[in-house]
């Protein structure tokens, strides 16, 4: 008995030997009788004054204690409760009698759970125990009874501390992160014409006016300009001979941030007078590095400029001949701007003889929130260590030194520095200070659209749980000028001559059978010619396709790892070229792909995060267009994803409710559908087992 001894009850004779424990217990079993007695002499008179009725209306509140008295029903948890009290407290159950007794009962077999005791709350789904041990039951008038001395006011009891929510910390955030250089959010309307930043190469702007752009986009505006000064003096040296800053940018999915940094980077590197990789981009996937390498490609067109694409697309040998040229007297290199994935970087500093980067002045990191996700590949100190030789590596008869960023004094600044610059882009920059430590930035200054200064600063909601961070959507996305898809209202269709804003983001609740039917539903429905309706997984993508293919009635793609990288160019060349109506795919096209026209986004498998969102509505509403965007719930998902988004500043979530009878119709070719889903999927098994 002893090893299960707990000495709930401390009193001066707590401190004793334990010769002295019987003693006690007998002490404190008498003087706990003694106040049970006296408690009913004292109830006694009250009893007899009242009328039979009223009196036996209030014994009813005390029930529960006597009841413990005499033993619950064989078996129940509270009789096993009380028989532990009986142990603690003496024989007889006594102990039970008294109400701040049962409280600490209650502890013993509660799950250790905080609230205030006598605050009278409890555990949700749990009444009778938690009024228990919420406190001692009250008196006729409603008060605790006089002599329970239960635990003091202020003291800390379990239960209920759902009720009391912590409050919410704001980190405190280095100053370049806290206050960000604003730049404007609507691409409608914070345009600026090109002439009106003459700082930029006026090829350059014929260029830009060529491709049908007479307006800078607001984060253009922004970053063009900064970038230009900072490379004002040549690459050679930052303004007034310092090291430029760091640029992080965070701006809205199809704002123009590829623009941003190519028109710059490209300007800076016009007049150098030997070919050496100047500027890297790196980029998370094959399509994304191809993509802006296409917009480097467009403005080095017509100079001496050449841009390299080294992601694996090609064999290493190809690439390493894209990269560098051996001549009788070493390597020449052969690009002064190569736009790389993680991966075949590495693989290229690692095997490619002569490929350097000591010349590097441009570090571009697109995408920065997900690289610095991937940064456990190491690629960025291997590119770091690439762009500063070691002591012993370096050329002492080179015109300009490179060395590691250390602390500028007189000596270090009597050799020209060529400065390695970071830029970074995303619209989910993490605003996480540890994160972006790791980047080694250096004088960073953000450009941000609008992180809500409210909210959490760290906006990688997905990675670390923190759900506080808000983004900033395109304003085609928030609110449409025109009439949003209605039920039975086909886009396109003139809609009234003041047309009322709607909500872009939709939710469709459905159940997993009736999701498949939904997505044909929208799309029969709306007879957009670009779809793009995003899965979670591979296999699901296959089997939704499979099912659209079956139903008929719509063309149809599949894009994920399931295809090659030349399959996946051709589908999103379709895709593009308006001969697919639907593309479903994995979030290998969430990020960065950017095809005209999108006009619509199906989230067929709600996104796990935030961020996920972000970049997967991101696809429709680019470059000041209008789009739509419809996420699938099952009733499970609702709460936590609507939750989710709500604190993630999405503007508004309109409910978009498919009745069943407007399902009814595709019932019998969705059923046919499925049992030739069912045929595919067995001899696609039986091909893979042979
Ligand atoms: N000043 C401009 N005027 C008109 N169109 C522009 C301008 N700048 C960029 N665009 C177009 O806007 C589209 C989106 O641009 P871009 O891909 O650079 O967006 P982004 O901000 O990088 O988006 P994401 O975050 O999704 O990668 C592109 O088709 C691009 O050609």
């Amino acid at each position: 008995m002893a090893l299960f001894h707990v000495a709930r009850y401390a009193g001066p004779e707590a401190a004793g030997a334990e010769a002295g424990a019987d003693g006690r217990a007998r002490a404190l079993l008498e003087r706990l009788q003694c106040r049970a007695r006296e408690r009913q002499r004292q109830q006694e008179p009250a009893e007899a004054a009242q009328p039979a009725g009223a009196a036996g209306k209030r014994r009813r509140r005390p029930r529960r204690p006597r009841r413990r008295e005499g033993g619950g029903a064989p078996g129940s948890k509270r009789r096993r409760a009380d028989g532990a009290a009986a142990s603690a407290g003496g024989p007889g159950g006594a102990g039970a009698a008294r109400p701040w007794s049962r409280v600490r009962v209650g502890l013993t077999r509660r799950p250790p759970r905080f609230c205030r005791a006598g605050s009278g709350e409890e555990a949700p789904g749990d009444s009778g125990e938690g009024a228990e041990a919420a406190g001692p039951p009250e008196d006729q008038d409603g008060r605790p009874p006089a002599e329970a001395s239960g635990p003091p006011a202020h003291a800390l009891l379990l239960g209920g501390f759902e009720r009391s929510r912590a409050p919410k910390v704001q980190p405190f955030l280095p100053a370049w992160l806290a206050e960000p250089s604003c730049v404007g959010k609507n691409v409608t309307k914070d345009l600026v014409p090109i002439e009106d930043i003459p700082e930029v190469h006026p090829d350059l702007q014929k260029k830009l006016r060529a491709h049908g752009i007479s307006s800078y986009f607001p984060v253009q505006v922004a970053v063009i300009p900064a970038l230009l000064e900072s490379a004002a003096n040549g690459f050679l040296v930052g303004r007034a001979g310092y090291r430029p800053s760091d640029l992080c940018v965070s701006a809205p999915t199809g704002s123009g941030k590829t623009l941003a940094f190519v028109i710059p980077v490209v300007q800076a590197l016009l007049h150098r007078a030997v070919c050496q990789v100047r500027a890297l981009v790196v980029l998370p996937t094959k399509e994304l590095a191809q993509q802006v390498s296409k917009v480097f490609n467009i403005y080095t067109d017509a100079t001496s400029l050449r841009v390299a694409l080294v992601t694996g697309q090609k064999s290493l040998a190809k690439e390493q001949e894209s990269l560098v040229q051996k001549t009788v007297d070493g390597f020449r290199c052969m690009a002064d701007i190569v736009v790389a994935t993680p991966g075949r970087l590495v693989d290229h500093i690692d095997q490619t003889p002569g490929f350097s980067l000591q010349h590097l002045r441009f570090l571009v990191i697109d995408e920065a929130d997900r690289m610095i996700d991937s940064m456990h590949q190491s690629w960025l100190p291997r590119v770091v260590a690439a762009a500063f030789p070691s002591e012993g590596a370096k050329d002492p008869f080179a015109l300009v030194q490179r060395r590691q960023p250390q602390t500028v004094t007189a000596a270090s600044t009597c050799w020209p520095q060529m400065p390695l610059q970071k830029l970074l882009f995303s619209a989910t920059l993490t605003q996480n200070p540890e994160k972006l430590q790791r980047l080694g930035l250096h004088q960073p200054r953000l450009f941000s659209t609008g992180l809500a200064q409210g909210g959490s600063r760290d906006a990688d909601t997905e990675v670390d749980g923190d759900s506080g961070g808000k983004y900033t959507f395109p304003a085609g996305l928030t609110v449409s000028g025109a009439h949003g898809y209605r039920e039975g209202a086909r886009p396109g269709a003139q809609g009234p001559a003041n047309p009322v804003p709607s909500p872009q983001h939709h939710y469709v609740p459905c159940s997993l059978r009736s999701k498949p039917m939904a997505v044909l539903h929208l799309l029969l429905e709306t007879s957009f010619s670009r779809v793009l309706c995003f899965t979670n997984s591979r296999e699901n993508s296959h089997r939704l396709f499979l099912l659209v293919q079956a139903f008929g009635g719509v063309t149809v793609a599949e894009f994920s790892s399931r295809y090659g990288p030349g399959q996946r160019k051709t589908i999103l060349k379709q895709f593009e070229q308006g001969k697919i109506q639907l593309l479903i795919s994995t979030d290998a096209t969430a990020r960065g792909i950017d095809v005209q026209g999108v006009q619509l986004v199906v989230n067929y498998d709600a996104p796990q995060y935030l961020r996920t969102y972000v970049h997967r509505v991101g696809r429709t509403a680019r470059a000041g267009k209008t789009g739509q965007a419809f996420t699938l719930l099952l009733k499970v998902q609702e709460r936590r994803f609507l939750r989710m988004l709500a604190e993630g500043g999405v503007p508004e979530l309109e409910r978009h409710d498919i009745p069943g009878e407007l399902l009814q119709p595709l019932v019998p070719q969705y059923e046919e559908a499925l049992s030739q889903l069912e045929r595919a999927i067995k001899e696609e098994r039986k091909q893979k087992a042979a």
